[in-house]
C-alpha cells in the first residue's frame, strides 16, 4: 500500500496538471503509475479489463454477434474510471453520466450557436448535467463522510485542509475533466487497436504468443497480472505505440511561446499560443517509412516509453499526458485478456472518422467466445 504522503503526491500530480496547467513532477507521475500497477495486482477481482468485466461486456458464454464492440469498450472503460474516481456505476446509479458526456463530446467542436437543437447546445447541456451529477456525488460524500477508497476521498481530504489550494468548484471541475480525459482517449485507443490487430493477423499471432508465454510461466494460473509480467510485454508496448501514433487521439496540443522564435523565415512572438498537430509528424514519410501502415515492428529496439520530436501521442517536451502510463497499463491489460481468453473476429464496421476525436460511425461488430481451456 502507499503511504499517505505518496498518495498525496499522486493527488498533487493530477491536481497540478488540471488546475494550473503545469507539468506534474516526475515523482507524481511515477506514483500514478505505481498506483495503477497496484490496482492491476488486484486484477482478478477488482480492476477494469478483468476477466469478470470482459465476460460481462463481451460474452455471455456462447458464440454471439456483438453489436458495436466500440460501444462496449466505451462503457467498460468509462465504468472503470468512474468507479476508481468517484465510485460511480452507470447501471446502478442510473444518472446517465455517460450519455451526458457523449453529448458534451459530440458538440465540443461545433458552431457556437446555443439554441435547442444544435450540437453546441447539447454539448453545453451535457456538460452542465454531468457536472450536476458529479456535484451531487461530491456533496453527498462530503456530508456522509463514508470512505469509498477512491480518488474522491483523497480529493475531499485535500480540499478540507486548512490552506487548501482548491475549493469545491475546482475539485468538481477537475473530476469532470479527468474522467472525460481518461475514458474517452483510452476507449478510442482500445477500439482502434481491436481493428488494427484484426486486420493484421500476424500482429495478433505475435501478441498471443507473448501473452500465452506469460500465462505458461505463471505459477498460480488463477492469480492476476503482476507488475513484472506487465513490464515484460515488449511487443505489446510496440503495438500500443503504433496504435497511438496512427490514432492521433489528441489532434492538437497547445504551447505558449516562451521567447521569440524564428521558424522558416517567420517570427513567432513571445506569448503567442502555438497549436501543434502531432499527426503532421506521425504521418510524415520522412520520419516514418510507409507512415499509414500499421507496423508495430517499426518500434523494435526503439525507446518505447518516452516522447520525442517525432513521437508526441502523449504530448511533447516537458509536458506530457499525466495518465499516459496508466492508459498504457489499461490497454495492456485489455490485450492480455482479449488475446488469451477469447476467440473473436470482426464481422462488420471498423471505419472511423475524426470529429475531431475518433468516431466509429458504424461501430465495430465482433463475434466473440471464450477459448476452450485445454
Ligand atoms: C490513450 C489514452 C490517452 C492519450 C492518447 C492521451 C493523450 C494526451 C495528450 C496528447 C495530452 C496533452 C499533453 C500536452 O499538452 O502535451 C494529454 C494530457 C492530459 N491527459 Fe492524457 N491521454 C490519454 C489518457 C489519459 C488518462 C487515462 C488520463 C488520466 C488518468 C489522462 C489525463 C490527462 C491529463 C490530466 C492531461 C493534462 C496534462 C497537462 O495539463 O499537462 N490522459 N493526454
Amino acid at each position: 500500500m502507499f503511504s499517505k504522503s505518496e498518495e498525496q503526491s499522486i493527488l498533487y500530480g493530477l491536481v497540478t496538471v488540471s488546475v494550473n496547467g503545469r507539468t506534474p513532477s516526475a515523482k507524481a507521475n511515477y506514483l500514478l503509475v505505481q498506483w495503477g500497477c497496484q490496482l492491476s495486482e488486484k486484477l482478478s477481482n477488482s480492476y477494469l479489463p478483468t476477466k469478470r468485466m470482459m465476460l460481462l461486456h463481451f460474452s455471455k458464454g456462447e458464440l454471439q454477434d456483438m453489436d458495436r464492440c466500440s460501444e462496449q469498450v466505451y462503457l467498460m472503460i468509462f465504468e472503470s474510471f468512474a468507479k476508481r474516481l468517484i465510485s460511480y456505476e452507470e447501471k446502478k446509479d442510473r444518472k446517465k453520466l455517460l450519455d451526458n458526456y457523449k453529448a458534451f463530446m459530440n458538440g465540443l467542436i461545433s458552431l457556437p450557436v446555443n439554441i435547442p437543437g444544435t450540437a453546441f447546445h447539447a454539448c453545453v447541456q451535457g456538460s452542465k448535467n454531468a457536472i450536476k451529477v458529479i456535484t451531487d456525488i461530491y456533496h453527498e460524500r462530503k456530508a456522509s463522510k463514508i470512505p469509498h477508497n477512491d480518488f474522491l476521498d483523497r480529493l475531499i481530504e485535500e480540499e478540507e485542509k486548512e490552506n487548501a489550494f482548491m475549493d469545491d468548484g475546482v475539485a468538481i471541475n477537475m473530476l469532470f475533466l479527468l474522467l472525460f480525459g481518461a475514458f474517452e482517449s483510452t476507449s478510442e485507443a482500445i477500439t482502434l487497436l481491436t481493428k488494427f490487430i484484426f486486420d493484421h493477423p500476424e500482429v495478433l499471432e505475435e501478441l498471443t504468443k507473448e501473452h500465452e508465454a506469460i500465462l505458461k510461466s505463471r505459477k498460480n494460473q488463477e492469480s492476476g497480472l503482476t507488475w513484472q509480467e506487465y513490464k515484460s510485454m515488449n511487443f505489446t508496448h510496440m503495438v500500443i505505440n503504433e496504435t497511438v501514433r496512427l490514432a492521433n487521439i489528441a489532434p492538437l496540443i497547445f504551447r505558449k511561446v516562451g521567447k521569440e522564435a524564428e521558424m522558416k523565415g517567420y517570427t513567432i512572438p513571445k506569448g503567442w499560443i502555438v497549436l501543434v498537430a502531432p499527426a503532421v509528424v506521425h504521418l510524415n514519410p520522412e520520419k516514418y517509412e510507409n507512415p499509414l501502415e500499421f507496423n508495430p515492428w517499426r518500434w523494435k529496439e526503439q525507446d518505447l516509453h518516452s516522447g520525442s520530436k517525432t513521437f508526441m501521442a502523449w504530448g511533447s517536451g516537458t509536458r506530457l499526458c499525466v495518465g499516459a502510463d496508466f492508459a498504457k497499463l489499461q490497454i495492456a491489460i485489455f490485450i492480455h485478456h482479449f488475446v488469451t481468453k477469447y476467440r473473436w473476429s470482426v464481422t462488420k464496421g471498423g471505419d472511423f472518422i475524426r470529429r475531431p476525436s475518433l468516431i466509429f460511425p458504424n461501430g465495430i461488430h465482433i463475434k466473440i467466445a471464450e477459448k476452450q481451456k485445454c
